[in-house]
């Protein structure tokens, strides 16, 4: 039998194949295999499904409980590339903290607060429409969003109309609050049914909004620990420079008192923390928010939060030129929708279409697989270029290639009896057990292209 030991050859001394090593005369080497082994010659069972999720291997992994947060749109403006990415990634980065043996937390923290929400408001109150938003509500709240902002540009009344608005919600005004809400829950609904066609579930549905007030909080408790500067323009800063010296500081309140992403960050991961007492947060969004993220580990450290140790930020590259029929992308819909359409449309040029049963189906679930392996290819740190094209090859490491091998290794493993039925489960079980070293291996560094390797070398 040929093993592939490339990874962990010092665990792999002897484990869940290898029983024992031993040399005889003549400069023989005598493996002895794992009496599991035997398996293979048990025909195809419930357990096989189950694949490597039990070795022995995963007593070594630490285990606990995981908050994974990502995909984290912001309400009323535009679904980006990045929030895309994050919501596949962090997904797969939950899917594997929970097949290793965690217990997992999926949360989604909504950019629900802040000024814009003035505008949103004070805009919705001139030019919105209840009945619009009924029929489009993301559509809708993202056409306010930008005529209220063009509007804004030299239009002293909307902007004062939006501070306006902005005050009431932080002061709780009802009315002010119940719109604010019917927006939020809206998105929400709307997203979840999204996030579905993307197999991506969350528990929680958190936001900026829930910590305003921890956020003043926050603000007090760096001020009584002498943590907090005030600058010559009236800001509150805190010193996060390595040497101490203000060469790196981060805002956290403006000169008008209200607090910033940052002072929202902190209160909302202290909050995490002790609502869910998580062992580990990980969170998950593009690059250009690598020095967000230092900053909030590092103020979280000074306000003598030692967790602030096993919270990760797992950034992941630009994507460039990601665009559908409808030109830019602006809702995660649209792209879900254009991977289908197009999945549909090359699977009209085959022959074996005719004799599918449901088409459409059949294409939103490869057209969703394709995006996703996309995702998964390269490191996570590399930009590329976004290419449909190229997403929905049948050949290679693509979705559509994966899902095809997949559903051609379901309907071997379904005959009873193939003419090289041994050959094939041997192969089968081999791979189970390759597999934990491929899921063992992800968890070190959180990269999925492992795994796409694996999956397409899959035979
Ligand atoms: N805790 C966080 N700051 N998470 C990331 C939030 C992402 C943010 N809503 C954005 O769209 O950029």
């Amino acid at each position: 039998i040929e093993l592939n030991y490339l990874y962990f050859p010092a665990q792999l001394n002897k484990d869940n194949v290898v029983e024992e090593i031993s040399t005889g005369p003549g400069g023989m080497i005598t493996f002895k295999v794992h009496r599991k082994l035997l398996k293979m010659l048990e025909p195809f069972g419930e357990e096989d499904a189950k694949f490597g999720f039990n070795s022995e291997l995963f007593n070594t992994v630490k285990k606990g409980k995981t908050l994974v947060e990502f995909s984290s749109p912001n309400i009323a403006k535009k679904f980006h590339a990045g929030h895309l990415r994050s919501t596949i990634i962090g997904n797969f980065i939950a899917n594997l903290k929970e097949s290793l043996g965690n217990h997992v937390i999926r949360m989604n923290y909504l950019g629900d607060w802040g000024m814009q929400f003035g505008l949103l408001g004070a805009g919705f109150e001139q030019f919105g429409s209840q009945e619009k938003l009924n029929v489009n509500p993301l559509q809708h709240l993202f056409d306010v969003y930008v005529q209220a902002n063009k509007e804004a540009e030299d239009n002293k009344e909307i902007q004062l109309a939006a501070r306006e608005f902005f005050q009431k919600l932080e002061q709780h005004d009802s009315q002010a609050m119940s719109l604010w809400q019917q927006f939020r829950e809206i998105t929400v609904k709307e997203y979840q049914q999204v996030y579905k066609r993307l197999g991506v579930p969350f528990d929680v549905y958190s936001g900026e909004s829930f910590h305003q007030e921890q956020a003043r909080e926050v603000v007090q408790l760096l001020q009584t620990r002498g943590l907090l500067k005030t600058t010559e323009r009236g800001t509150s800063v805190v010193d996060v420079s390595a040497e101490g010296d203000m060469s790196s500081c981060s805002t956290v309140l403006r000169s008008d008192g209200t607090s910033l992403y940052i002072t929202r960050d902190i209160a909302a991961a202290i909050d995490r923390k002790e609502k869910f007492n998580f062992d580990e947060m990980i969170y998950v969004t593009d690059k250009s928010q690598q020095n967000h993220f230092l900053h909030l580990f590092h103020i979280l450290r000074l306000m003598g939060h030692p967790w602030a140790e096993s919270c990760r930020h797992v950034s992941f590259g630009l994507v460039q030129g990601m665009s559908t029929r409808r030109g830019e992308v602006v809702f995660l819909e649209d792209v879900l929708d254009e991977a289908c359409a197009r999945m549909l449309h090359n699977m009209q040029q085959a022959t074996t279409t005719k004799e599918m049963a449901d088409p459409g189906d059949t294409a939103e679930k490869v057209g969703m697989s394709a995006l996703i392996v996309q995702d998964f290819r390269g490191p996570l740190e590399a930009d590329y270029r976004f290419d449909w094209d190229r997403i929905l090859q049948a050949q290679g490491d693509t979705g559509v290639f994966l899902q095809y091998t997949h559903a051609r290794l379901r309907s071997t493993c379904a005959q009873k009896f193939v003419p090289n039925w041994l050959l094939i489960r041997m192969q089968v079980f081999i791979n189970q057990l390759l597999f934990d070293e491929v899921l063992y291996q992800s968890n070190r560094d959180l990269q999925p292209r492992h795994l796409v390797t694996f999956l397409t070398k899959l035979r």
